[in-house]
């Protein structure tokens, strides 16, 4: 089958750090990974501010009579947060269980398995990293696994198709799962929004509407404030559907200039706005900045399921929103031309999506 797309986008290939702590004891932190940038300071004790993080009940969104409450509590969770965790989204918690010891036992493969699954010169999925454009740029302590979903056709042939079974069918499941309840979170947005679902979902429900994953491997640092997991970011797709997918703290997002720690709840789904729902909502709801953080004594996994418009498709803010606020806050462009841009850059906060604004 044809493959299309991603291939022309990469990063520079880097060493890994589940390797590299696997196999010496480090004691101090290797230059590049320093993050004297970074400032960890400003972190709420997650007793206040993370007790208020919005929970989203999907079966409340979908019941007739507790509908219209829950859209509210969505339309707000959106507009202020960016970030929400869903509850009660009829994934079932074992199949749920079953997805996280497979994904664990992925990065648990020997190494000489693992090399084959790894990034090749001018790619970006596979084992690795993202979004490192020089050789002197500054890196994340972390190891990710990156990789197309949907459409079929653009999965790279060495990697989803020769992933080990069971995991395989567990990914597959497990994809086609989160896509149902993407589709439906994004007309229920459509709807707290009051603009018909079509004008949201097109973007999202033809046959080349995209899905890539990436799992997220951090693994114990010495010294945990020297470093960063995962550089602060928004994340450029649609829509973002996290697990955790073990019990370790880390994800923390930016509300009114302060890092506020998620704290992983068992079997929830954390839900984000990504660029691209920002500006087809013509900047209603918002992409927020959120970044991890490693500790000293475990290791932390997660998995981030995106959710995109097709490759050609163009995106821009939604025309009935444009006529509603009199202004398009962003400029239109396909797909293809924003993640060209997109792979062509550092990771850098929310500068992406401001290079785009009107
Ligand atoms: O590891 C996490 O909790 C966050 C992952 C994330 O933000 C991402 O993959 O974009
Ligand atoms: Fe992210």
């Amino acid at each position: 089958m044809e493959c299309k797309g991603a291939a022309q986008w990469s990063s520079i290939i880097v060493s890994s750090v589940q390797e590299m702590v696997q196999e010496k004891i480090i004691t101090t932190v290797p230059p590049r990974y320093v993050r004297s940038d970074q400032d960890k300071t400003e972190v709420t004790d997650g007793s206040g501010l993370n007790a208020e993080i919005p929970i989203i009940d999907m079966e409340r969104l979908c019941s007739s009579t507790a509908m219209d409450s829950e859209i509210e509590k969505l339309d707000f969770a959106c507009k202020e947060w960016g970030f929400f965790l869903l509850v009660n989204h009829g994934i079932d918690p074992s199949f749920l269980d079953k997805t996280k010891s497979e994904i664990q036992g992925f990065f648990n493969l020997p190494m000489e398995e693992k090399k084959k699954f790894w990034q090749k010169p001018n790619e970006m999925e596979g084992f690795g990293q993202a979004f490192v454009v020089s050789e002197d740029q500054k890196l994340d302590w972390a190891d990710i696994f990156y990789h197309t979903v949907q459409p079929v056709g653009s999965r790279r042939p060495h990697l989803f198709p020769k992933l080990p079974l069971p995991f395989r069918d567990t990914l597959e499941t497990y994809s086609a799962k989160v896509q149902s309840v993407a589709k439906i979170l994004i007309a229920k947005m459509a709807r707290a929004l009051e603009i018909k679902p079509e004008e949201m979902l097109k973007f999202f429900d033809d046959v080349d509407s995209m899905q890539s994953m990436r799992m997220n491997y951090y693994p114990p640092c010495p010294q945990p404030d020297k470093v960063i997991g995962l550089t602060p970011h928004s994340d450029s797709v649609g829509l973002t559907i996290l697990l955790q997918v073990n019990e370790v703290e880390g994800l923390q997002i930016k509300k009114d200039g302060k890092w506020v720690p998620v704290l992983p709840l068992p079997h929830a789904f954390i839900v984000n706005i990504g660029d691209v729902l920002e500006i087809i909502t013509n900047g209603t709801y918002r992409s927020i900045e959120h970044r991890g953080v490693v500790n000293s004594e475990k290791e932390r996994l997660s998995i981030a399921t995106f959710h995109n418009p097709g490759m050609y498709k163009e995106v821009g803010p939604a025309k009935s929103l444009v006529q509603r606020q009199k202004v398009a806050k962003f400029k239109r462009l396909t797909m293809k031309e924003y993640m060209d841009g997109l792979f062509s850059r550092e990771l850098d906060g929310k500068a992406y999506l401001d290079a785009l604004r009107n």
